[in-house]
């Protein structure tokens, strides 16, 4: 049956769309976008005052299945998902199996047809077991539909191995994502190294652990012609080296998540709350406005949340002993309107560059416009929705976030995968 979705404010940079029409679906499919659209027989669904916008894509989470379900699966992840207004996700590897060959990147996408609310683009590893020794079934997982490779959890730790994985995976004509970390530099460091882990007596993960494998795939990428993006990029200088890059012509990209962009290690405190204990770890104040510079002037191309569930009782641990990780799929685009777009840091356009249309660019998806004959996967959020995040609330299996008790205002009210509702006023279409 036709929908049509009335009095949005629609905004859409790719077709240059910044004010007031109708959307009518069809089928899986955008038919029209004018204004004052009228079908007989269509439903309406009347969203004055509210924004509607291509769907947001997250291009780093962890679902965790298959083996690690206690954390979170893909029916209780991709709820999250569209709770927090997203119609699709890139899944990382890290799971057990690891998703380093075709038959885990088939499961997870059939699994994902059979209990997801959203669109599910696995990620495959580039070594096998993330070992950073053998390279993985590529070709095999290519074909079953991974649409990127990384050893996210890890970096690779050879500069030859990581030639080696560049040279061989660029036929695949896939995008490299690299989480950056030299493990004979930063060891068992649990907080930013510099005079918060010497307050609270934690071993340092230096900015340099990171930055030095920045700079090393920069070079790889250079050296192979092999496109890059740098995963949960955290500190000053490492985005200062993706800018040099970029103006060089490189193909390299990276992505931001909100917990590097509006918490700092200044928020650990007495309290060793491990919900703040996240890989790469909080930095500081100057890294955090860096951060925000970058994008600002565009140089960080995406944000994503890196949603890493992990389970009450295994972050009930001592700081050093419980996991790194925390969640994001339910507070993202609310973190993102309070904190960047109220206070005009960014527009709206430039918010649906961040979250909608640069993941799908990175990732070589079809890109989603608000026009005729573009797939349905919409996202609806009223802007004015002032609520606090409780994480009694929470969809997702796990509950470390490090945003709990926060004031936010925007919500997702509304959202549409190929024209079906997955998320009605807030609540998640069943
Ligand atoms: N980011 C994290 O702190 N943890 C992630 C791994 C990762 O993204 O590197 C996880 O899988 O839990
Ligand atoms: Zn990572
Ligand atoms: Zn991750």
């Amino acid at each position: 049956m036709a929908l049509i979705l009335k009095n949005a404010h629609v905004v859409d940079p790719s077709v240059e769309l910044d004010g007031v029409v109708d959307v009518l679906i069809e089928g899986d499919k955008i038919a029209r976008v004018a204004e004052n659209i009228e079908v007989e027989g269509a439903e309406v669904r009347d969203l004055s005052g509210k924004y509607l916008v291509p769907g947001l894509v997250d291009m780093h989470v962890h679902l965790r299945e298959p083996g690690f379900e206690h954390k979170e699966d893909i029916a209780s992840g991709t709820r999250a998902a569209a709770k927090g207004g997203f119609t699709g996700v890139c899944a990382m590897p890290n799971t057990n199996p690891v998703a380093d060959n075709g038959v885990v990147i088939s499961y997870m996408i059939a699994r994902a047809a059979e209990v997801g609310k959203c669109r599910v683009y696995p990620s495959g590893a580039m070594s096998k077991g993330l070992k950073g020794e053998i390279i993985s079934e590529m070709g095999d997982m290519v074909a079953r539909g991974a649409v990127a490779f990384t050893d996210d959890g890890r970096g690779i730790q050879e500069a030859g191995m990581m030639r080696r994985v560049m040279d061989y995976g660029k036929m695949f004509g896939k995008v490299f994502m690299s989480h950056c970390q030299d493990e004979s530099l930063v060891g068992a460091g649990q907080v930013n190294e510099g005079v918060v882990s010497t307050r609270l007596g934690l071993l340092g993960w230096p900015a340099q652990g990171e930055e030095l494998q920045i700079a090393r795939d920069i070079m790889m990428c250079e050296l192979t012609g092999c496109p890059l993006h740098i995963q949960h990029i955290s500190t000053a200088a490492g985005l200062d080296m993706v800018r040099a890059a970029k103006e060089k012509g490189l193909p390299v990209t990276c992505e931001v998540t909100p917990h590097h962009l509006f918490l700092s290690e200044d928020d650990i405190d007495s309290t060793y709350n491990t919900s703040l204990k996240v890989n790469p770890p909080l930095r500081t104040q100057e890294d955090r406005e860096a951060l925000i510079e970058g994008v600002k002037d565009g140089s960080i191309d995406a944000i994503v949340t890196d949603h890493a569930p992990h389970a009450e009782w295994e972050k009930a641990h001592e700081f050093e002993y419980a996991p790194f990780g925390m969640t994001g799929l339910e507070t993202s685009l609310a973190l993102v309107l309070t904190n960047l777009v109220k206070p005009g840091v960014i527009d709206y356009s430039e918010m649906v560059e961040l979250m909608a249309i640069a993941p799908r660019e990175i990732l070589g998806l079809e890109p989603v416009k608000i026009a005729e004959g573009s797939v349905a996967d919409i996202t609806v959020f009223d802007p004015t929705v002032a609520w606090t995040v409780n994480d009694d609330e929470f969809v997702s299996k796990s509950k470390n976030s490090g945003f709990i008790g926060f004031e936010l205002e925007g919500r997702a009210t509304d959202v549409f995968v190929g024209g079906v509702a997955t998320l009605e006023n807030g609540e998640i279409v069943e």
